[in-house]
């Protein structure tokens, strides 16, 4: 196999040179630019494989370079290199179709282990293997939201109905979607997932449905699409909400009279494949705001799963956790045997924004750093830690067992943010409005005491 090309793009030369030796000991060729005007220029002149982008760029930010990879080299997966305070633009990263993220400091292992997991995905995708059965195993949960899509899953899987799977980034609707198919009549077909979120505008029609040589300039011989690619199996719609009003009315038609037509042919194929959507925005507002049709809206959602974020479910996160950790000592040959009790707290206090992955990526990561026998504190990012204080000032960190069920209540979580509110402005009062010593008393650092001050308007003066 030729030797893989990876355009590194940060403005941190030394952290630029760093990544460079390292990758190049690892056989890759690589390109590095400092800014987002010199990526553009490289990803023509270099044609790299993989493209490895900091977030911050002097002249434009990352997700613009991940935009113009998207629009002009969608097949090229790219990595994005943030700081953990910018998980939340990572998550948005992800549905802009951004292979993985990894957090800064990069470690090198992570980022070659990711590395490594680009370069398997696009040698798959270049071979139009785009099955990608699932090699990481399906853990159902325990909560009471986990065991509803278990249940669901089952009983839907049967059938042949279509499925809208619903819910945020990073909880796991494709691995939902997957679980129908293997639970299905069709699971010895193919399973193929299609990230519409990724799919550039022009080119979603020849992507889904095929074209005929010479239909558009490029198509340089008849393709396939991967409504025929799934032909007795399953496609996975995910991030349907990004289809243009064009590629709506075709897939609504293939659904509807089961036919497609590649683009630039008259000829109908028949086809037979069963559609799994899923999408992280309200489809409803779509339809009102006559985005998204309301025809094909009610055929893709013949049943409806929601997949509830992870906060919302904290009595799954031991299960989880305890999952990533053994797929990280799999992966990075370590032998790390659980979490300290304090790290289990943190974990069902935090908000985790990117759900399970972010969840993965944290465990593969402590597990990195770790040099004893569990996860201690020390090796989770200092933003997680400072989250989960902020919101442990009048929550003790409890020593019970830690996967007993927190209180979920919505009216208790507003009582105690009002009794937080209190705690805070008579703690504040007792010490003359020295910030030090209330933070010292209330058990939190002074920033995460400024941020509650700010967020319950209490007065800094
Ligand atoms: N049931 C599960 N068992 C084990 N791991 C899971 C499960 N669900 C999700 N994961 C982990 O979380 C990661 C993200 O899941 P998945 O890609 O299915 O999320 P998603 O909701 O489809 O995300 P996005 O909306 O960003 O596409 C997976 O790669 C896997 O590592």
């Amino acid at each position: 196999m030729s030797v893989s090309k990876i355009l590194v793009v940060d403005d941190d030369v030394t952290f630029c040179m760093m990544l460079e030796t390292l990758l190049r000991k690892h056989d890759y060729e690589v390109a590095h630019s400092y800014t987002y005007a010199d990526g553009r220029k490289k990803l023509a002149d270099f044609n790299p494989d993989i493209v490895l982008t900091d977030l911050r760029l002097p002249d434009h930010d990352g997700l613009e370079i991940l935009q113009l990879v998207k629009r002009d080299v969608p097949e090229v997966p790219v990595i994005l290199m943030t700081s953990y305070g910018d998980i939340r633009t990572a998550v948005r990263a992800m549905k802009m179709g951004a292979f993985d993220y990894v957090t800064k400091p990069v470690n090198p292992d992570e980022i070659l282990s990711t590395v490594q997991r680009a370069v398997n995905s696009r040698n798959k995708a270049s071979t139009e293997v785009n099955l990608q059965v699932s090699e990481e195993s399906y853990i159902e949960g325990v909560s009471d939201a986990s065991l509803k899509i278990l249940e669901h899953t089952t009983l839907v899987a049967p059938t042949g109905m279509s499925v809208l799977i619903m819910g945020e980034s990073g909880t796991g609707k494709e691995f939902v979607a997957r679980r129908i198919h293997a639970l299905s009549q069709r699971s010895d077909k193919p399973f193929v997932a299609i990230d519409c979120g990724a799919l550039p505008r022009d080119l979603a029609g020849s992507e889904l449905f095929g074209h005929m040589k010479g239909a558009f300039t490029g198509a340089i011989a008849d393709k396939q699409g991967q409504f025929e690619v799934a032909n007795g199996g399953t496609i996975f719609l995910d991030e349907i909400g990004n289809l243009s009003y064009d590629i709506q009315i075709q897939l609504l038609r293939a659904i509807q009279e089961r036919k497609i037509r590649r683009v630039g042919s008259t000829v109908e194929i028949q086809v037979d494949v069963r559609i799994i959507t899923a999408t992280n925005e309200d489809l409803k507002q779509a339809v009102l705001r006559g985005d998204f049709r309301e025809d094909l809206y009610h055929r893709i959602n013949e049943f409806a799963i929601q997949v509830a974020p992870l906060r919302d479910r904290p009595e799954d996160m031991l299960m989880f956790a305890r999952h990533f950790l053994a797929q990280a000592n799999k992966e990075l040959l370590r032998d790390v045997d659980g979490f300290a009790p304090d790290v289990m707290q943190i974990f069902k206090r935090y908000s985790w924004p990117g759900n399970l992955r972010e969840l993965r990526n944290i465990i593969k990561r402590a597990v990195l750093l770790s040099k004893g026998p569990v996860i201690t504190a020390g090796t989770l990012p200092d933003e997680l830690t400072a989250e989960a204080d902020a919101s442990a000032i009048v929550q003790p960190v409890e020593k019970g067992p830690v996967d007993e069920k927190p209180a979920e209540d919505i009216d208790l979580r507003e009582t105690s943010r009002r009794s937080e509110r209190e705690l805070i402005i008579t703690t504040l009062e007792k010490v003359r409005f020295n910030k030090s010593k209330a933070a010292k008393l209330l058990n939190v650092d002074r920033k995460t005491l400024y941020n509650k001050m700010k967020q319950y308007g209490i007065p800094l003066q």
